[in-house]
């Protein structure tokens, strides 16, 4: 029951990736009363629920594969320090075609500048054979990626980001066209991502946007964070009480953003009482030109994606 799930390029969405997966996988184990997980109740359509333990959905080995000594070491510590069945992940360096080989599906989780002389080793072509390989790659084409594989190898993008290892990740799944396993491998891709997060199917076109706007997108919303803590500080609050008021303030706006019907105008709005302090403050930012900053930062972000997979 279950398959072997390698991560080849494990670096930091590799490691947030596995840590999500194990974790909701630990969680379906823990018996009676587990938690699902925040998200559970809200995956948007396209979705599946994985089932009860023994899902054949979602791995049972986990294989972590990367380029340094250094490095195995030091995901070594970070899986063993998690728990027991984190512990089981198996990593090792230069190692790629036998990682290949031993598993049933392949993330590919390296730089988009690795990954020709990755799927160009010797060794590897065989070794992927007719298996389900998901690229997390910016930038980089399924024609890009088939161009290096066999045909019988079903190549299928995936965009995360970083808060897939606390299981609130947003991920965006390439439309998977139908062939005899398509609902198989289906039913894996939407299992592994939506067990740490949300997780949709989009068309390849979407790609570039979708790494600007959710993959990036953290690193986006932290700077807004930040200067929101700053303003705070700057005023006379502690800095952690700073970040602690904005990092739920934008958790609590975001969740109620994403209640089914809701509009953040809407939300935006209601905090903003007639001749208030909310108001001046939003004056403030449409002076600043901060939402067309804002948009033409995602529109930038999106433009360099296209690139990477050319670089
Ligand atoms: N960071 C993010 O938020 C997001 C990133 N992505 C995409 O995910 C991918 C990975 O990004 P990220 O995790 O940040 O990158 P990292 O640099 O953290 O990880 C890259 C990993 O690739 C490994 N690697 C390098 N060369 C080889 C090789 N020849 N064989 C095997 N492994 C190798 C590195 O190993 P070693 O440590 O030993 O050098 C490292 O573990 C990128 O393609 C990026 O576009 C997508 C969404 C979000
Ligand atoms: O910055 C990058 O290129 C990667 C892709 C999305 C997030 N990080």
């Amino acid at each position: 029951m279950g398959y072997t799930l390698c991560v080849i390029g494990c670096g930091t969405m590799g490691v947030a990736i596995l840590s999500g997966v194990i974790a909701s996988m630990e969680s379906q184990t823990a018996g009676p009363f587990f938690s699902r997980g925040p998200n559970w109740e809200t995956h948007t359509p396209g979705t599946v629920t994985p089932a009860l333990n023994a899902d054949p959905t979602l791995p049972r080995r986990f294989i972590a594969a990367v380029n340094r000594d250094p490095s195995v070491k030091k995901l070594q510590k970070y899986f063993g320090s998690l728990s027991s069945l984190a512990a089981t992940v198996e990593v090792s360096s230069g190692k790629n075609v036998e990682a290949a080989r031993q598993a049933d599906v392949v993330l590919l989780g390296c730089k988009p500048q690795v990954a020709r002389s990755i799927l160009t080793e010797e060794g590897m072509k065989e070794a992927l054979k007719g298996k389900l390989l998901i690229s997390i790659l910016a930038g980089t084409t399924i024609s890009q990626l088939k161009a290096l594989v066999d045909p019988s190898t079903r190549v299928v993008r995936a965009m995360p980001n970083t808060p897939c290892q606390i299981r609130e990740g947003m991920t965006v799944v390439s439309t998977i066209p139908a062939s005899p396993d398509s609902d198989t491998n289906r039913a894996i891709i939407l299992a592994i991502f939506s067990s740490i997060g949300r997780c949709r199917e989009l068309e390849e076109k979407h790609f570039d946007a979708c790494t600007a706007l959710s993959g990036s997108g953290p690193a986006f919303a932290c700077l807004f964070l930040e200067s929101m803590a700053d303003g705070g500080v700057m005023m006379g609050l502690p800095r952690a009480e700073a970040l602690e008021l904005a990092a739920q303030s934008l958790q609590g706006a975001a969740r109620m953003a994403l209640r089914p019907g809701a509009h953040p105008a809407q939300i935006r709005d209601a905090v903003t009482t007639p001749g208030g302090c909310t108001i001046a403050g939003l004056l403030t930012l449409e002076d600043g030109k901060v939402r067309s900053t804002i948009a033409r930062t995602i529109q930038a972000a999106t433009e360099r994606a296209s690139q990477l997979g050319k670089d």
